[in-house]
């Protein structure tokens, strides 16, 4: 088969390496200076250091080999850019004809340039209805830290779209035996989990930063995993999509594991460090910074309560401190668990 994977960060840079031993790979970098230094390198310095590049992996981009030219008798495109990048990226795809799949978690900040854009911010499947209606597309979303992937520990991911086309080119592409792909045909449910689980991870971050402990932790995970439920149940999902791999699977992984950029960002915040240090300390896009607004805008259009990443979203836009983001949560009026 033939992939290319548009974007060479930490995630698109594992994703194309782990699999060019059995598919002819290309990997497209944005710019010269990124393309030139992956070629003299054979290695990702910037964005993931440590794996080299196999030899057989093909390297492409730049202004010399626009998009349009790049994707030229590819079996599969692969988008793997931050969200932000993901309307214009699927505007430059729009008349693909092979399945596209994007790896990206978040929800886009909201649009206002865009006549008739919907006043909140969207998931990827629907900024596609929008702008690229007739690609059959899906995304590739789990616990996967792009590290692990790259140097070939074992790994599950879930290949969600309503196309089984577009399921089973990701299956074929990337199932093999350091990956384990599981197709769903519950995309919101996907991508709901992939964006929600980010914003979790930042509020697990702080937690674990303020030395809260475990108790505080599991609390968290189990009260967030509720939130993301809510919030994509309400949007369309199903309900056992956020007990499998994008929606627990990924936010255990993410809250909890110290390779996450968004618990990084938790952390710091926890240290004093302004949300300007965290950011710019990381290098690579923590989507949960991004998201989160978006992610309380939409379900509170809802009626929906989701009061851990309304504490995330006070804290990032700076209302409360890190250590009035624990009263807030805990001196909230009793309830009962599972409403
Ligand atoms: N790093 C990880 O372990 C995982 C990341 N993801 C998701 O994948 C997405 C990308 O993440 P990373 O690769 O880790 O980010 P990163 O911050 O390491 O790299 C982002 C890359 O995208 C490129 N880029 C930005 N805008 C672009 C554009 N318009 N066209 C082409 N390239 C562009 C940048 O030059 C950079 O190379 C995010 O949404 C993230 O949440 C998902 C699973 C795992
Ligand atoms: O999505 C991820 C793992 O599945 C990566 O999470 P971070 O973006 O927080 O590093």
């Amino acid at each position: 088969m033939k992939i290319i994977v548009l974007g060479a960060g930490a995630w698109g840079t594992a994703l194309a390496l782990s699999v060019s031993d059995r598919h002819q790979v290309t990997l497209w970098a944005r710019s010269a200076e990124q393309l030139a230094a992956l070629r003299a390198d054979r290695s990702n310095l910037r964005y993931l250091p440590g794996p080299a590049l196999p030899a057989e992996l093909r390297l492409s981009g730049g202004p010399s080999e626009p998009i349009a030219e790049a994707i030229a008798g590819q079996d599969l495109i692969v988008m793997a850019t931050p969200l932000s990048a993901a309307r214009s990226m699927l505007h430059s795809l729009r008349d693909a004809t092979v399945p596209v799949a994007w790896l990206s978690k978040g929800f886009e900040a909201p649009v206002s340039n865009i006549p008739n854009a919907r006043p909140f911010g969207l998931m990827v499947h629907e900024i596609l209805a929008q702008v690229a209606p007739n690609l059959r597309a899906g995304v590739l979303s789990g616990p996967s830290f792009a590290l692990e992937v790259a140097r070939g520990q074992p790994t599950a991911l879930v290949a969600a779209s309503d196309s089984a086309e577009v399921r089973d080119a990701l299956v074929s592409a990337f199932h093999g035996p350091n990956l384990r792909v599981y197709a769903n045909d519950d995309i919101i449910g996907a991508e709901v989990g992939g964006a929600v689980k980010n914003v979790l991870a930042i509020a697990t971050g702080l937690c674990d930063g303020l030395h809260l402990g475990l108790n505080a932790r599991a609390a968290l995970i189990t009260r967030g995993l509720a939130e993301m439920m809510r919030l994509g149940v309400a949007l369309g999902a199903r309900a056992e999509t956020f007990t499998g791999l994008s929606g627990l699977g990924d936010l255990v992984l993410t809250a909890t594991g110290d390779l996450s950029r968004n618990r990084k960002v938790g952390l710091q915040l926890a240290e004093g460090k302004t949300l300007a240090q965290a950011i710019e300390s990381l290098g690579h896009v923590a989507e949960g910074v991004y998201c989160a607004h978006t992610v309380v805008q939409r379900a509170r259009l809802l009626d929906l309560d989701m009061p851990i990443s309304e504490a995330v979203v006070e804290l990032l836009e700076g209302r409360v401190s890190a250590h009035d983001v624990v009263s807030l949560l805990m001196e909230r009026e009793p309830k009962n668990e599972m409403v």
